[in-house]
Protein backbone atom coordinates (compact mmCIF):
# COMPACT_ATOMS: atom_id res chain seq x y z
CA UNK A 1 0.00 0.00 0.00
CA UNK A 2 1.43 3.54 -0.83
CA UNK A 3 1.73 5.88 1.79
CA UNK A 4 0.85 9.44 0.53
CA UNK A 5 2.70 13.07 1.64
CA UNK A 6 2.34 16.72 0.62
CA UNK A 7 4.88 19.21 -0.26
CA UNK A 8 4.06 22.74 -0.62
CA UNK A 9 5.85 24.92 -2.87
CA UNK A 10 6.34 28.40 -2.96
CA UNK A 11 9.39 30.94 -4.42
CA UNK A 12 12.20 30.77 -1.96
CA UNK A 13 14.35 33.53 -0.26
CA UNK A 14 17.95 34.07 0.30
CA UNK A 15 19.00 32.72 3.58
CA UNK A 16 20.46 35.52 5.58
CA UNK A 17 19.99 39.15 4.56
CA UNK A 18 23.93 39.53 3.66
CA UNK A 19 24.70 40.71 0.27
CA UNK A 20 26.96 37.25 -0.34
CA UNK A 21 23.80 35.26 0.00
CA UNK A 22 21.28 37.38 -1.46
CA UNK A 23 23.65 37.48 -4.44
CA UNK A 24 23.41 33.86 -4.72
CA UNK A 25 20.10 33.57 -4.12
CA UNK A 26 19.43 35.86 -7.36
CA UNK A 27 22.27 33.86 -9.36
CA UNK A 28 19.64 30.88 -9.02
CA UNK A 29 16.78 32.40 -9.43
CA UNK A 30 17.87 34.57 -12.62
CA UNK A 31 19.50 31.95 -14.31
CA UNK A 32 16.92 29.76 -14.44
CA UNK A 33 15.46 30.03 -17.87
CA UNK A 34 12.33 29.87 -16.92
CA UNK A 35 12.29 33.10 -15.48
CA UNK A 36 14.88 34.87 -17.89
CA UNK A 37 14.30 33.29 -20.76
CA UNK A 38 17.52 34.05 -23.04
CA UNK A 39 20.13 32.21 -24.50
CA UNK A 40 22.45 30.84 -21.86
CA UNK A 41 24.84 32.99 -22.80
CA UNK A 42 23.25 36.03 -23.36
CA UNK A 43 21.53 35.29 -19.91
CA UNK A 44 24.30 34.73 -17.96
CA UNK A 45 26.00 37.92 -19.65
CA UNK A 46 22.76 40.07 -18.63
CA UNK A 47 22.75 38.37 -14.60
CA UNK A 48 26.28 37.54 -14.38
CA UNK A 49 27.60 40.47 -15.89
CA UNK A 50 25.04 42.82 -15.17
CA UNK A 51 22.24 42.24 -12.74
CA UNK A 52 24.10 40.86 -9.76
CA UNK A 53 27.06 43.54 -9.60
CA UNK A 54 24.36 46.24 -8.55
CA UNK A 55 20.97 44.43 -7.10
CA UNK A 56 22.39 42.25 -4.77
CA UNK A 57 23.22 45.26 -2.51
CA UNK A 58 19.79 47.12 -2.93
CA UNK A 59 17.66 43.85 -2.39
CA UNK A 60 19.41 42.94 0.56
CA UNK A 61 18.41 46.75 1.93
CA UNK A 62 15.34 46.11 1.02
CA UNK A 63 15.08 42.49 2.51
CA UNK A 64 16.39 44.13 6.37
CA UNK A 65 13.50 45.85 5.83
CA UNK A 66 11.00 42.97 6.40
CA UNK A 67 13.06 40.33 7.77
CA UNK A 68 12.25 38.77 11.44
CA UNK A 69 13.66 37.28 13.77
CA UNK A 70 12.45 33.78 12.72
CA UNK A 71 13.55 34.49 8.94
CA UNK A 72 12.31 35.83 5.49
CA UNK A 73 8.92 36.46 6.05
CA UNK A 74 8.11 33.91 2.74
CA UNK A 75 9.55 31.01 4.27
CA UNK A 76 8.44 31.63 7.88
CA UNK A 77 4.63 32.12 6.27
CA UNK A 78 4.96 29.05 4.53
CA UNK A 79 6.17 27.18 7.12
CA UNK A 80 3.03 28.40 9.13
CA UNK A 81 0.80 27.13 6.80
CA UNK A 82 2.96 23.77 6.51
CA UNK A 83 1.83 23.18 10.55
CA UNK A 84 -1.56 24.48 10.23
CA UNK A 85 -2.28 22.27 7.67
CA UNK A 86 -0.55 19.30 9.20
CA UNK A 87 -2.98 19.17 12.03
CA UNK A 88 -5.84 18.87 9.60
CA UNK A 89 -4.33 16.14 7.21
CA UNK A 90 -3.50 12.43 8.55
CA UNK A 91 -0.07 12.66 5.72
CA UNK A 92 3.07 14.45 6.43
CA UNK A 93 3.43 17.72 4.83
CA UNK A 94 6.49 19.21 4.38
CA UNK A 95 7.86 22.49 2.29
CA UNK A 96 10.30 22.93 -0.63
CA UNK A 97 11.17 26.39 -2.33
CA UNK A 98 12.04 26.56 -5.61
CA UNK A 99 15.32 28.89 -4.78
CA UNK A 100 17.68 28.35 -2.36
CA UNK A 101 16.66 26.74 1.22
CA UNK A 102 15.00 24.51 2.26
CA UNK A 103 15.05 22.73 -1.50
CA UNK A 104 11.89 20.89 -3.07
CA UNK A 105 15.13 17.98 -3.52
CA UNK A 106 15.20 18.33 0.48
CA UNK A 107 11.49 18.25 0.68
CA UNK A 108 11.26 15.10 -0.84
CA UNK A 109 13.74 13.72 0.78
CA UNK A 110 11.64 14.30 4.21
CA UNK A 111 8.61 13.02 3.11
CA UNK A 112 10.54 9.73 1.72
CA UNK A 113 12.49 9.44 5.03
CA UNK A 114 9.04 8.89 6.08
CA UNK A 115 8.54 6.07 3.52
CA UNK A 116 5.82 7.95 1.66
CA UNK A 117 5.76 7.36 -2.15
CA UNK A 118 3.23 9.29 -3.99
CA UNK A 119 3.47 12.77 -3.19
CA UNK A 120 0.89 15.97 -4.19
CA UNK A 121 2.71 18.72 -4.86
CA UNK A 122 0.77 22.18 -4.14
CA UNK A 123 3.09 24.87 -6.34
CA UNK A 124 1.71 27.90 -3.76
CA UNK A 125 0.99 30.43 -7.05
CA UNK A 126 -2.73 30.63 -7.94
CA UNK A 127 -2.24 32.02 -11.51
CA UNK A 128 -0.26 29.71 -13.78
CA UNK A 129 3.61 31.23 -14.87
CA UNK A 130 6.15 29.69 -16.85
CA UNK A 131 8.30 31.71 -13.91
CA UNK A 132 6.45 30.25 -11.26
CA UNK A 133 4.44 26.98 -11.51
CA UNK A 134 5.98 25.51 -15.10
CA UNK A 135 9.48 26.02 -13.49
CA UNK A 136 8.48 24.78 -9.88
CA UNK A 137 6.91 20.93 -12.25
CA UNK A 138 9.89 21.19 -14.11
CA UNK A 139 12.37 20.93 -11.49
CA UNK A 140 10.56 18.72 -9.59
CA UNK A 141 10.71 16.04 -12.33
CA UNK A 142 13.91 16.84 -12.73
CA UNK A 143 14.63 15.91 -8.98
CA UNK A 144 12.16 12.87 -9.29
CA UNK A 145 14.07 11.77 -12.14
CA UNK A 146 17.57 11.84 -10.93
CA UNK A 147 17.03 11.00 -7.54
CA UNK A 148 13.39 9.51 -6.35
CA UNK A 149 12.61 7.34 -10.36
CA UNK A 150 10.28 5.62 -7.89
CA UNK A 151 8.00 8.32 -6.36
CA UNK A 152 5.24 9.48 -8.00
CA UNK A 153 4.21 13.03 -7.68
CA UNK A 154 0.98 14.46 -8.68
CA UNK A 155 0.71 18.18 -9.37
CA UNK A 156 -1.99 21.23 -8.23
CA UNK A 157 -2.98 23.28 -11.04
CA UNK A 158 -3.64 26.95 -10.53
CA UNK A 159 -6.57 27.18 -9.06
CA UNK A 160 -7.42 31.15 -9.85
CA UNK A 161 -11.12 29.70 -11.23
CA UNK A 162 -11.43 27.71 -8.33
CA UNK A 163 -14.94 29.15 -6.34
CA UNK A 164 -13.38 27.78 -2.99
CA UNK A 165 -10.63 30.15 -3.63
CA UNK A 166 -12.56 32.77 -4.56
CA UNK A 167 -14.72 32.81 -1.91
CA UNK A 168 -11.59 32.84 0.63
CA UNK A 169 -10.34 35.64 -1.57
CA UNK A 170 -12.96 37.30 -1.25
CA UNK A 171 -14.09 37.33 2.26
CA UNK A 172 -10.72 38.09 3.47
CA UNK A 173 -10.46 40.90 1.32
CA UNK A 174 -13.88 42.14 2.29
CA UNK A 175 -13.09 41.77 6.28
CA UNK A 176 -10.03 43.73 5.79
CA UNK A 177 -11.20 47.15 3.51
CA UNK A 178 -11.29 49.94 5.43
CA UNK A 179 -14.65 52.03 5.78
CA UNK A 180 -14.14 53.92 2.85
CA UNK A 181 -11.86 53.97 -0.01
CA UNK A 182 -12.43 55.37 -3.43
CA UNK A 183 -10.69 52.49 -5.32
CA UNK A 184 -9.40 48.80 -4.41
CA UNK A 185 -6.50 48.32 -6.64
CA UNK A 186 -5.33 44.63 -7.70
CA UNK A 187 -2.00 44.31 -8.17
CA UNK A 188 0.02 41.43 -9.42
CA UNK A 189 3.61 40.45 -9.77
CA UNK A 190 4.57 40.87 -13.30
CA UNK A 191 6.45 39.18 -16.33
CA UNK A 192 7.64 40.01 -19.67
CA UNK A 193 5.48 40.60 -22.44
CA UNK A 194 7.10 38.26 -24.33
CA UNK A 195 6.48 35.30 -21.88
CA UNK A 196 2.59 35.82 -22.41
CA UNK A 197 2.91 35.41 -26.35
CA UNK A 198 4.95 31.82 -25.36
CA UNK A 199 2.39 30.51 -23.57
CA UNK A 200 -0.26 31.51 -26.42
CA UNK A 201 0.17 28.61 -29.21
CA UNK A 202 -2.69 31.22 -31.30
CA UNK A 203 -0.91 34.32 -31.04
CA UNK A 204 -4.23 36.09 -30.07
CA UNK A 205 -2.85 37.69 -26.78
CA UNK A 206 -0.21 39.59 -28.74
CA UNK A 207 -2.89 40.32 -31.44
CA UNK A 208 -5.86 41.49 -28.92
CA UNK A 209 -5.63 42.48 -25.28
CA UNK A 210 -9.25 42.75 -24.90
CA UNK A 211 -9.53 39.02 -26.31
CA UNK A 212 -6.62 37.85 -24.23
CA UNK A 213 -8.40 39.28 -21.33
CA UNK A 214 -12.04 39.21 -21.64
CA UNK A 215 -12.57 35.91 -23.59
CA UNK A 216 -13.85 32.73 -21.81
CA UNK A 217 -11.00 29.77 -21.53
CA UNK A 218 -10.05 28.86 -25.22
CA UNK A 219 -6.72 27.07 -26.28
CA UNK A 220 -4.64 30.58 -26.45
CA UNK A 221 -5.44 31.83 -23.03
CA UNK A 222 -5.72 28.56 -20.79
CA UNK A 223 -2.16 29.00 -19.47
CA UNK A 224 -2.09 32.99 -20.13
CA UNK A 225 -1.20 34.67 -16.72
CA UNK A 226 -2.61 38.03 -17.61
CA UNK A 227 -6.17 36.38 -18.80
CA UNK A 228 -5.52 34.81 -15.52
CA UNK A 229 -4.81 37.86 -13.33
CA UNK A 230 -7.62 39.60 -14.88
CA UNK A 231 -10.21 36.41 -14.08
CA UNK A 232 -9.15 36.73 -10.87
CA UNK A 233 -10.36 40.08 -10.29
CA UNK A 234 -13.43 39.79 -12.09
CA UNK A 235 -14.59 36.77 -10.09
CA UNK A 236 -13.74 38.23 -7.14
CA UNK A 237 -15.39 41.39 -6.99
CA UNK A 238 -18.34 39.71 -8.66
CA UNK A 239 -18.41 37.84 -5.49
CA UNK A 240 -17.38 40.67 -2.99
CA UNK A 241 -20.55 42.49 -5.28
CA UNK A 242 -17.61 45.86 -6.02
CA UNK A 243 -18.19 47.65 -9.06
CA UNK A 244 -15.94 47.28 -11.59
CA UNK A 245 -15.47 51.42 -12.18
CA UNK A 246 -13.92 51.21 -8.24
CA UNK A 247 -11.54 48.72 -8.98
CA UNK A 248 -7.96 49.14 -11.16
CA UNK A 249 -5.44 45.92 -11.85
CA UNK A 250 -2.35 46.61 -12.36
CA UNK A 251 1.40 44.54 -12.33
CA UNK A 252 4.14 45.26 -10.42
CA UNK A 253 7.85 43.97 -10.04
CA UNK A 254 9.38 44.66 -13.38
CA UNK A 255 13.17 43.61 -14.01
CA UNK A 256 15.29 45.14 -16.84
CA UNK A 257 14.55 46.78 -19.97
CA UNK A 258 12.27 44.69 -21.56
CA UNK A 259 8.46 45.59 -22.25
CA UNK A 260 6.59 43.92 -19.10
CA UNK A 261 2.97 43.55 -19.02
CA UNK A 262 0.79 46.91 -18.38
CA UNK A 263 0.09 48.88 -16.24
CA UNK A 264 2.75 49.09 -14.01
CA UNK A 265 1.66 49.49 -10.72
CA UNK A 266 4.28 51.83 -9.75
CA UNK A 267 3.43 54.52 -12.59
CA UNK A 268 -0.77 53.77 -11.66
CA UNK A 269 0.08 54.81 -7.95
CA UNK A 270 1.80 58.25 -8.78
CA UNK A 271 -0.45 58.91 -11.35
CA UNK A 272 -4.43 58.29 -10.11
CA UNK A 273 -4.56 60.57 -7.37
CA UNK A 274 -4.48 63.19 -10.20
CA UNK A 275 -7.81 61.40 -11.39
CA UNK A 276 -9.36 61.90 -7.96
CA UNK A 277 -8.51 58.66 -5.76
CA UNK A 278 -7.32 59.71 -3.27
CA UNK A 279 -8.08 56.94 -0.76
CA UNK A 280 -6.89 53.59 -1.69
CA UNK A 281 -6.77 50.06 -1.02
CA UNK A 282 -4.46 47.76 -2.53
CA UNK A 283 -4.24 43.89 -2.29
CA UNK A 284 -1.66 41.57 -4.21
CA UNK A 285 -3.37 38.26 -5.17
CA UNK A 286 -0.39 36.77 -7.14
CA UNK A 287 1.33 35.93 -3.64
CA UNK A 288 -0.58 34.00 -1.30
CA UNK A 289 2.20 34.97 1.23
CA UNK A 290 3.54 38.10 1.98
CA UNK A 291 6.88 38.74 1.13
CA UNK A 292 9.52 41.39 -0.20
CA UNK A 293 7.63 42.43 -3.50
CA UNK A 294 4.44 42.77 -0.89
CA UNK A 295 6.04 44.47 2.24
CA UNK A 296 8.23 46.71 1.07
CA UNK A 297 7.67 47.26 -2.29
CA UNK A 298 3.93 47.82 -2.19
CA UNK A 299 3.07 48.65 1.73
CA UNK A 300 6.46 50.82 1.55
CA UNK A 301 7.50 52.05 -2.11
CA UNK A 302 4.16 51.93 -3.28
CA UNK A 303 2.64 53.93 -0.03
CA UNK A 304 5.24 56.43 -0.80
CA UNK A 305 4.54 56.81 -4.99
CA UNK A 306 1.08 56.89 -4.11
CA UNK A 307 1.54 59.83 -1.61
CA UNK A 308 3.61 61.59 -3.55
CA UNK A 309 1.22 61.79 -6.41
CA UNK A 310 -1.15 63.20 -4.36
CA UNK A 311 -2.88 60.54 -2.35
CA UNK A 312 -4.12 60.72 1.35
CA UNK A 313 -4.70 57.29 2.87
CA UNK A 314 -3.15 53.90 1.70
CA UNK A 315 -4.40 50.64 3.07
CA UNK A 316 -2.30 47.75 2.07
CA UNK A 317 -4.30 44.45 2.16
CA UNK A 318 -2.46 41.44 3.55
CA UNK A 319 -1.73 38.20 1.53
CA UNK A 320 -3.96 35.01 2.69
CA UNK A 321 -1.23 34.17 4.82
CA UNK A 322 -1.90 31.37 7.14
CA UNK A 323 -5.58 32.29 7.36
CA UNK A 324 -7.66 29.54 8.53
CA UNK A 325 -10.33 30.01 5.84
CA UNK A 326 -7.16 29.69 3.43
CA UNK A 327 -5.98 26.80 5.14
CA UNK A 328 -9.10 24.85 4.45
CA UNK A 329 -8.74 26.11 1.06
CA UNK A 330 -5.32 23.81 0.85
CA UNK A 331 -6.65 21.19 2.67
CA UNK A 332 -9.56 20.72 0.25
CA UNK A 333 -7.13 21.46 -3.01
CA UNK A 334 -4.44 18.60 -1.65
CA UNK A 335 -7.34 16.35 -0.57
CA UNK A 336 -8.71 16.00 -3.95
CA UNK A 337 -5.12 15.61 -5.31
CA UNK A 338 -4.51 12.55 -2.47
CA UNK A 339 -7.61 11.18 -4.17
CA UNK A 340 -7.08 11.15 -7.64
CA UNK A 341 -4.09 8.80 -7.08
CA UNK A 342 -6.31 6.08 -6.76
CA UNK A 343 -7.07 6.16 -10.18
CA UNK A 344 -3.78 6.96 -11.82
C1 LIG B 1 3.85 35.59 -7.76
C2 LIG B 1 4.39 35.24 -8.84
C3 LIG B 1 5.70 35.65 -9.36
C4 LIG B 1 6.03 35.82 -10.69
C5 LIG B 1 5.13 35.62 -11.88
C6 LIG B 1 7.40 36.23 -10.72
C7 LIG B 1 8.10 36.52 -11.88
C8 LIG B 1 9.36 37.10 -11.91
N1 LIG B 1 10.10 37.60 -10.86
C9 LIG B 1 11.29 38.14 -11.31
C10 LIG B 1 12.30 38.72 -10.55
C11 LIG B 1 12.32 38.83 -9.13
N2 LIG B 1 11.30 38.50 -8.27
C12 LIG B 1 11.74 38.64 -6.98
C13 LIG B 1 11.05 38.35 -5.83
C14 LIG B 1 9.84 37.65 -5.77
N3 LIG B 1 9.08 37.23 -6.84
C15 LIG B 1 7.99 36.53 -6.40
C16 LIG B 1 6.97 35.95 -7.17
C17 LIG B 1 6.89 35.97 -8.57
N4 LIG B 1 7.88 36.30 -9.44
C18 LIG B 1 8.08 36.53 -4.96
C19 LIG B 1 7.10 35.83 -4.05
C20 LIG B 1 9.21 37.23 -4.58
C21 LIG B 1 9.65 37.55 -3.16
C22 LIG B 1 10.71 36.63 -2.63
C23 LIG B 1 11.01 36.90 -1.17
O1 LIG B 1 12.06 36.42 -0.69
O2 LIG B 1 10.25 37.54 -0.44
C24 LIG B 1 13.10 39.10 -7.00
C25 LIG B 1 14.03 39.22 -5.77
C26 LIG B 1 13.91 40.41 -4.99
C27 LIG B 1 14.49 41.59 -5.67
O3 LIG B 1 15.70 41.62 -5.89
O4 LIG B 1 13.69 42.45 -6.03
C28 LIG B 1 13.48 39.24 -8.34
C29 LIG B 1 14.81 39.68 -8.88
C30 LIG B 1 11.30 37.94 -12.72
C31 LIG B 1 12.44 38.38 -13.61
C32 LIG B 1 10.10 37.33 -13.10
C33 LIG B 1 9.58 36.92 -14.41
C34 LIG B 1 10.24 36.79 -15.48
FE1 LIG C 1 9.44 37.77 -8.85
FE1 LIG D 1 -3.64 36.17 -22.94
Amino acid sequence: MANKGILLVNLGSPKSTEVKDVKEYLDEFLMDEKVIDYRWIFRALLVRGIILNTRPAKSAEAYKTVWTDEGSPLVVITEKIQKKLQKLVDVPVEIGMRYAQPSIEAGIQKLVDQGVTEIVLFPLYPQYAMSTTETVIEKAEEVRKKKFPTVKINYIQPFYDREIYINCLAESIKEKLPENFDALQFSYHGVPERHIYKTDPSNTCKIDDANCINSKIEAHNARCYRHQCYKTTETVIAKMGLPKEKTIVSFQSRLGKDKWIEPYTDETLETIPKKGIKNLAIVCPAFVSDCLETLEEISVEGKEQFLHGGGENFHYIPCLNDEDRWIEVVKTLCEEKLNEFYFV
